[in-house]
């Protein structure tokens, strides 16, 4: 029997790692076997080309940045994802495919371009979007890692707004939007109403 997959989405600072641990939690009470994961990984995130854009814009070709995600999320599905669901494990993981849609729709790629490259990719049985005005969420972030930690991107709430608008188009219909300015426990009580149809209803461990 697979385990589910969960993917938990949103603007950096929107609550995800909140809400992935208070989830995690809640499986492990029920005494269910979790990943938690996380996407981009640390090969992606520690990639001096990547680290270039990320902390100083810097870059000279957008698809490289692009193909160098792809291969982290393929790579990361192979090795990480499928074989704990294949034992059985639910997976709960912090960003998924939708926010390389996102992110590089926004630095200029096109849909297709994009499609191409992730679009192979396993569907989450489940997907999260905490949806919060960037305003909120780059604040929260300031609050949090400090003016001088934050990302070159993340120092432009423009570029969030358009980050939001392209989540709202790539997301599956089925998403359960949740509004990440709610207190958090209410976040979790939403989330795991569905999650908890989930277990009900699917053939799962
Ligand atoms: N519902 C909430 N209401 C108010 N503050 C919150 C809420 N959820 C999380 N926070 C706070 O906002 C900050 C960002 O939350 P968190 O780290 O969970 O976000 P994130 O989406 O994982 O961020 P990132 O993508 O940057 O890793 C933290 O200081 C956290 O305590
Ligand atoms: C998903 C994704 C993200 N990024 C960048 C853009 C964001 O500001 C950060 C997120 O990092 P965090 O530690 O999770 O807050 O990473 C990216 O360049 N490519 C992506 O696919």
């Amino acid at each position: 029997m697979s385990g589910l997959l969960i993917a938990v989405c949103g603007l950096d600072g929107a609550g995800k790692t909140t809400q992935i641990s208070l989830l995690n939690d809640w499986f492990l009470i029920k005494g269910k076997k979790i990943l938690l994961t996380k996407q981009p990984t640390d090969y992606y995130r520690n990639d001096t080309r990547v680290r270039e854009y990320l902390d100083h814009g810097i870059c000279p070709n957008m698809k490289a940045i692009a193909l160098l995600s792809a291969a982290d999320r393929t790579w990361h599905m192979a090795k990480e994802i499928e074989p704990a669901l294949h034992n059985g494990v639910h997976v709960i993981s912090d960003r998924y495919i939708y926010s390389s849609y996102a992110f590089f729709r926004t630095r200029g790629l096109d849909y297709d371009y994009l499609d191409n490259i992730y679009g192979t990719l396993k569907k989450p049985d489940l997907t999260i979007f905490l949806d919060l005005e960037p305003e909120i969420t780059l604040k929260r972030v300031m609050e949090r890692d400090g003016n001088e930690n934050m990302k070159y991107e993340e120092k432009d709430t423009k570029v969030f707004e358009q980050v939001r608008s392209s989540f709202l188009e790539v997301l599956p219909k089925d998403t359960l939007f949740i509004n990440g300015a709610l207190e958090k426990n209410t976040i979790h009580e939403q989330i795991v109403h569905r999650v908890g149809i989930l277990l009900e209803t699917r053939l799962v461990p």
